[in-house]
C-alpha cells in the first residue's frame, strides 16, 4: 500500500475521531511523509505546529496510521518541512515523540514535559507572585514553602510551572519525584483497591522526595482517592519532603472536598495566577514566535494581544495556526491575514457589551430577578443563570474577574473563575446549554 493510500484511510480514520473544527485545523496541514522502523514520519508546517499534535493527538496519529496500515504498534514522529511538503528541509528540528515526552534528564517514571521550564515562561504582574514561589520550592524542595499550592483559570500557566519545578530539580538533584494529574492518581486508586494493591501504592508514594498533582479540584466528590491522598500527604508533609498542587481554584472554593484536606491546602503557601496584562501578552507572543520561528509582524502582535485576553493558550493556539498557514500557503502574515484565519477565535468579542446588557438579557430568559441574580443565595434556579450569566460577561466584555465580582453584588474573583469554568465545560455536552448560550449571545449582540 503506498504511503498516499495509508495517509488517506488513516485521515478518514480520524476524520470520525474529532470534530471538523479540529480536523481542518490540525490535520488538513500535515501529511504522511514516509513510514520506516514501525515510525510514522508526520510532516508539520512548523515546530510548534509538531509539539501541539504530539500532546494532543500523538497518541490518534499513530492509532489511525496503525489501523490504516492493517494494525501493528506504530510510534510517530514529527517532521518539520517548509512550504514543499514533500521535502523535509530542517532534519535537525524533527520531533522525535518518544524524546520530547521524557525530562532533559531522564528518571524513570516521571512524566515531566521537558518543555515547560523556567526560562521560557514569561514573568508579568499576574504571575510573578506564583513564579517567584515555584522557584523558591525548585530550588529548595521541601524547605521554602510545603505544600505550594498554585491556583488560576484556564491556560494561565499553572501545569506549565508545575513542570518547570520538576524539570530544575530533575536537572539539579537526585530526588524522586512524581508529577501526576488528579486524574492518574484516581486511577492508581482505583486500579489498587481492584487488584488488592493497596499497599504497594502506599509504599510507592510515601517513598517520594517531591510530589505534584496537577489539577487538584478534580478530587471533589472521590471519597476513596481523597482518603488515600489524605494519608500519603500527611506521610510526606511530616517527613518534609515537598508537595506541590495545582488547582484552577481557591482551596475554600472546592466544593465537595473533605474539611481537613481543604485546611491542609491552605497550610503552605497559596500562590495565584491572573490573567496576563497586555505588556506580558505581547512579551509572550514574542517570545513564542521567535521560539517558533513565526515572523509576526507589531500590527498583528498588537492585534492578537489586544484580542486574546484571558487565556494563554488561546493566544498561543493563535500564533499556531497563523504561522501553519503562513507556511502552507507561502504568504507573510499579516494583519488582514491574522483577521481571516482567527475570525472564529476572536468571535464577537469585538462589540462592545455592557455587563447589565447581558444581566438583562439572562434574567429574562430565565425569569429571575436582577436582585436575585446578584445575591447570595444558592438555590440551583439562581445558581444556573448567575452562571451563566458571569460566563458571557468574560466571553463577550473585556473586563476581568474581579470587575466582574463586582457586577455581581461584590462577589469573589474565584467564584466567577469557577462559573467560568462550569459552564465552558458543561457546554460541550450539554447541547440545549449551548444553544441557550449562543441564542443569548446572539440577542446581546443584535441589541
Ligand atoms: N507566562 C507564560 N509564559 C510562557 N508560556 C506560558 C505562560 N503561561 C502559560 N503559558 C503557556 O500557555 C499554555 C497553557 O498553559 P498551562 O497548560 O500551563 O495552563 P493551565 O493553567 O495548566 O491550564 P488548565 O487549567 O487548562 O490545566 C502552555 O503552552 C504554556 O506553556
Amino acid at each position: 500500500m503506498s504511503v498516499d493510500t495509508v495517509w488517506q484511510e488513516a485521515l478518514h480514520y480520524i476524520q470520525g475521531k474529532v470534530p471538523k473544527q479540529v480536523y481542518d485545523t490540525w490535520f488538513t496541514p500535515v501529511h504522511l511523509d514516509r513510514i520506516e522502523n514501525s515510525t510514522a514520519h508526520i510532516g508539520v508546517p512548523n515546530k510548534f505546529f509538531g509539539d501541539w499534535l504530539h500532546t494532543h493527538y500523538g497518541p490518534l496519529l499513530a492509532e489511525a496510521v496503525a489501523t490504516a496500515r492493517g494494525g501493528g504498534d506504530l510510534a510517530v514522529n514529527f517532521v518539520v518541512f517548509q512550504k514543499s511538503p514533500a521535502r523535509p528541509v530542517e532534519p535537525q528540528a524533527v520531533l522525535n515523540a518518544a524524546k520530547a515526552a521524557s525530562p532533559a534528564k531522564p528518571r524513570r517514571g516521571i512524566q515531566l514535559n521537558p518543555k515547560y521550564t523556567f526560562k521560557n515562561f514569561v514573568v508579568g504582574a499576574g504571575n510573578q507572585f506564583a513564579h517567584a514561589a515555584c522557584m523558591a520550592v525548585a530550588e529548595q524542595p521541601g524547605k521554602a514553602y510545603n505544600p505550594l499550592f498554585i491556583y488560576g483559570g484556564v491556560g494561565l500557566g499553572k501545569t506549565h510551572l508545575l513542570n518547570a519545578i520538576g524539570n530544575h530539580v530533575a536537572e539539579h538533584t537526585d530526588l524522586r519525584i512524581a508529577y501526576l494529574t488528579t486524574e492518574q492518581f484516581t486511577n492508581e486508586v482505583i486500579n489498587s483497591i481492584r487488584y488488592d494493591k493497596m499497599m504497594d501504592l502506599r509504599k510507592r508514594y510515601r517513598h517520594i522526595d517531591m510530589l505534584m498533582i496537577d489539577d487538584i479540584q478534580f478530587l471533589a466528590g472521590k471519597e476513596r482517592t481523597q482518603e488515600e491522598f489524605f494519608h500519603t500527604f500527611n506521610a510526606l508533609y511530616e517527613a518534609h519532603k515537598q508537595i506541590v498542587l495545582s488547582s484552577d481554584r481557591f482551596p475554600k472554593d472546592m466544593p465537595d472536598i473533605e474539611e481537613r484536606l481543604r485546611s491542609r491546602f491552605e497550610w503552605g503557601l497559596i500562590a495565584d495566577l491572573q490573567p496576563p496584562d497586555v505588556e506580558t501578552r505581547i512579551a509572550i507572543l514574542r517570545k513564542k514566535s521567535e521560539d517558533e520561528g513565526v515572523t509576526l509582524p507589531e500590527d498583528v502582535i498588537q492585534f492578537l494581544s489586544t484580542t486574546m485576553k484571558s487565556n494563554i493558550r488561546e493566544l498561543e493556539g493563535s500564533l499556531v495556526r497563523l504561522g501553519a498557514y503562513a507556511s502552507l500557503t507561502g504568504q507573510v502574515i499579516t494583519l488582514e491575514m491574522a483577521k481571516t484565519v482567527l475570525r472564529d477565535l476572536i468571535g464577537d468579542k469585538k462589540k462592545v457589551v455592557a455587563m447589565e446588557d447581558i444581566q438583562e438579557a439572562v434574567c429574562a430568559q430565565f425569569h429571575v430577578k436582577m436582585t436575585e441574580l446578584k445575591s447570595r443565595r444558592r438555590s440551583k434556579t439562581l445558581v444556573h443563570p448567575r452562571q451563566i450569566a458571569m460566563y458571557l460577561c468574560r466571553e463577550l466584555t473585556d473586563a476581568s474577574y474581579p470587575e466582574i465580582g463586582r457586577h455581581f453584588g461584590g462577589k469573589d474573583h474565584t467564584t466567577i473563575i469557577h462559573a467560568c469554568r462550569q459552564v465552558a465545560k458543561a457546554k460541550e455536552s450539554d447541547h440545549a446549554l449551548h444553544q441557550t448560550l449562543e441564542s443569548l449571545k446572539e440577542q446581546i449582540l443584535r441589541s
